[in-house]
């Protein structure tokens, strides 16, 4: 049998500094590290169990080469391969990955269109129809890519403009790496900020009755410049149409139940009339048939 040992304040106390020293002393920094990667890693961990609010998908689209799969790659894992590398070919064709709007955990499912089915109108109408959203991708070196993107604007407006639709649209010019003083990227840069705000503020947006404008942002996925900001306020965006287009189904429906209370009101009133109208003509009836009656005595 084992003896159970209580120990006295003094013991307790005294085996605990041992236990502590035995741990292997540890300057104040080193304690103040410990702590840190403690805390970080649990936040980690809550947060990985934390379940996403929501969902958002969205498409990537532009010309070819504008930095498409770049972007993503960016905003997954916050790499840049490389101007002369190939794009990583985990990110081609998009990715899953979560934001934090207003405090909220979201997973933006980004689908990047390939740029060889720009040309297809099928395609990009089924983009279209998944999608909630599109980041409207051009290489601020080339004047043509932002053309182009105006175009898809076109086409996306043209397509949900048959529809009570809601969709939002972002001009994003990519590669816009460099400083203002950089002589070599000024001579690169063919489009500036200001012709992009420009163009953006001229884009229609497919609004289902919301009036909006689309929303404008210059990256580089190679710096990492402003593409975190891309997704956020895309989904913050996605957001405020659901609330609205949630709003606009409740006024539809009181619409609705109002025209209903009205008719069923309407037959109310019109039944009591019905009935002595119905009265009436029994009424005037009545003489015809007892003249017949009359006339067969
Ligand atoms: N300087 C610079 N180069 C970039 C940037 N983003 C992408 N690039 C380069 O531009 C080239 C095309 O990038 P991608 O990400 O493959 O472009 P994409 O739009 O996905 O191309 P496609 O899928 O072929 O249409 C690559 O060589 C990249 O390294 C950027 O922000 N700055």
């Amino acid at each position: 049998m084992v003896n159970s040992r209580i120990w006295t304040a003094e013991e307790a106390k005294y085996l605990k500094a041992i236990l502590q020293w035995q741990e292997s002393p540890r300057s104040d920094d080193e304690k103040k590290k410990r702590q840190a990667s403690v805390e970080e890693a649990e936040r980690k961990r809550q947060k990985q169990q934390q379940q996403p609010t929501g969902e958002f998908r969205v498409l990537v689209i532009g010309a070819r080469g504008s930095g498409k799969t770049s972007i993503l790659t960016r905003f997954g894992q916050g790499t840049f391969r490389g101007e002369d590398e190939p794009p990583d070919p985990f990110y081609e064709r998009g990715c899953r990955h979560p934001v934090e709007i207003d405090g909220q955990t979201y997973v933006v499912d980004a689908l990047e269109m390939p740029s060889k089915h720009l040309l297809s109108n099928p395609m990009l109408e089924q983009a279209l129809n998944i999608t909630e959203a599109a980041v409207l991708v051009y290489d601020v070196r080339d004047p043509a890519s932002l053309r182009l993107a105006e175009g898809i604007a076109d086409f996306v407006n043209e397509n949900l403009a048959r529809t009570t639709r809601q969709y939002t649209l972002m001009l994003v010019g990519n590669k816009s790496d460099g400083s203002d003083d950089d002589s070599e990227h000024q001579q690169q840069r063919a489009v500036s900020t200001s012709q992009g705000a420009e163009t953006a503020a001229k884009l229609k947006i497919p609004s289902g009755g919301a009036a909006r404008t689309c929303t404008f942002m210059e990256v580089s996925a190679k710096t990492g410049a402003n593409v975190d900001k891309v997704f956020p306020q895309l989904g913050r965006e996605i957001l405020e149409l659901r609330r609205f287009a949630q709003q606009q189904r409740r006024r539809e429906q009181a619409d609705r139940t109002m025209r209903l209370l009205q008719q069923q009101q309407a037959q109310r009133t019109a039944a009591p009339l019905k009935k002595k109208l119905g009265l009436w003509k029994t009424l005037t009836s009545m003489p015809f048939r007892r003249r017949q009656s009359e006339s067969a005595y």
